[in-house]
């Protein structure tokens, strides 16, 4: 069996099983068996290059940026506004078929804008080029997920799922869960207030799901059974993702209201040029891109050339 099957077979499993207290620790096995599967699905397979496929884009600018939506939401035609190189556009889906990179120049640097093909559901498992524009995203420094405004809000959900499952955790910060592997000296399980969603038998039995007898666990907060797994796991990718809803032309002015009001979401109308200084606004904001003017002692300023630093990482 696969390992997708495999997955999908755990799944039907926790699907089946009734959440109650007795069969907590039951599910929250199973919950570390897909995560350890997904880890092995994300290994390349042996034998291959990561990529090669027109993916490869080599970084520039002070900041990278990567579009992910469905097809035809507009991610195309939004870099083409934006950055001025043509991205082709048009109203069939899977249009774009490879990475195509451009440059927003904004306060004063320069920001590569990512345009990757359409995903669609199972995209974390390999449907379409899922694989390869999950790579990409992990690659940038913020995720701007498009959605069409005048499309079901579930588009969002099932995007978030796919990259979930590949390790991306969007807009979350890491579990204050404190977790050190041992060599010797057995399991010892603490927490600093009082925890409802994992005791130390459920830690116990996660952990020995992966093999681990000897560990030190601290919980900083009542975190859950998928927080404790994902520092076991060690791999996630914790990224800041603005909601894009485009084409809000299409739709009332209640919809854009409501849709306007969700957290860490901007609408935008490529069709009418409409908020794109306010999706820039926001995108500076997120990727926490600071400048700074050197100045020559009994000179003024170089107001033209500042060196920019971000808050959020060391810029390469
Ligand atoms: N009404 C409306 N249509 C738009 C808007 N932006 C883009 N479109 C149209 O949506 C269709 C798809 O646009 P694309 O830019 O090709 O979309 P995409 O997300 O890159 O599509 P794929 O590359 O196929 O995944 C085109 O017909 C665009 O003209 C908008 O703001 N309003
Ligand atoms: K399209
Ligand atoms: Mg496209």
């Amino acid at each position: 069996m696969g390992i997708i099957e495999r997955i999908k077979e755990i799944e039907a499993e926790m699907a089946r099983t009734q959440k109650n207290k007795a069969t907590e620790y039951h599910l929250g096995q199973l919950k570390a068996k897909i995560a350890k599967l997904r880890t092995q699905l994300l290994e390349p397979p042996k034998g291959s290059s990561a990529g090669g496929d027109g993916f490869e884009v080599t970084k520039f600018g002070h900041g990278r940026v990567a579009l992910i939506g469905f097809p035809s939401v507009g991610k195309s035609t939004l870099l083409t506004m934006l950055t001025g190189t043509h991205s082709e556009a048009a109203s069939y889906e899977f249009t774009t078929l490879t990475c195509i990179p451009g440059i927003i120049h904004y306060n004063d640097t320069k920001i590569q804008l990512l345009d990757l093909p359409g995903i669609i559901e199972g995209a974390s498992e390999g449907k379409g080029r899922g694989r390869q524009v999950i790579a990409v995203s992990k690659s940038s420094d913020i995720v701007l997920m498009i959605l069409d405004a005048s499309k079901s809000d579930g588009h969002r959900q099932i995007l978030t799922k796919e990259l979930e499952a590949v390790g991306l955790r969007l807009n979350k910060r890491p579990p204050r869960i404190y977790f050190k592997k041992k060599k010797v000296g057995g399991f010892s399980f603490n927490s600093t207030l009082p925890l409802t969603h994992v005791d130390e038998k459920l830690c116990y039995q996660i952990l020995h799901e992966y093999k681990i007898h000897n560990a030190e666990v601290l919980f900083r907060e009542d975190a859950t059974v998928d927080d404790l797994i994902d520092v076991i796991e060690g791999n996630r990718k914790y990224m800041k993702c603005i909601y894009v809803y485009n084409k809000i032309d299409v739709i009332g002015i209640d919809d854009v209201d409501k849709l306007a009001r969700q957290p860490n979401s901007v609408v935008i109308s490529c069709n009418l040029k409409l908020n794109f200084d306010r999706l820039l606004a926001k995108m500076w904001e997120e990727m926490g891109l600071v400048r700074v003017y050197t100045k020559p002692q009994g000179q003024q300023p170089d107001f033209t050339d500042p060196v920019v630093l971000s808050t959020r990482r060391v810029l390469g």
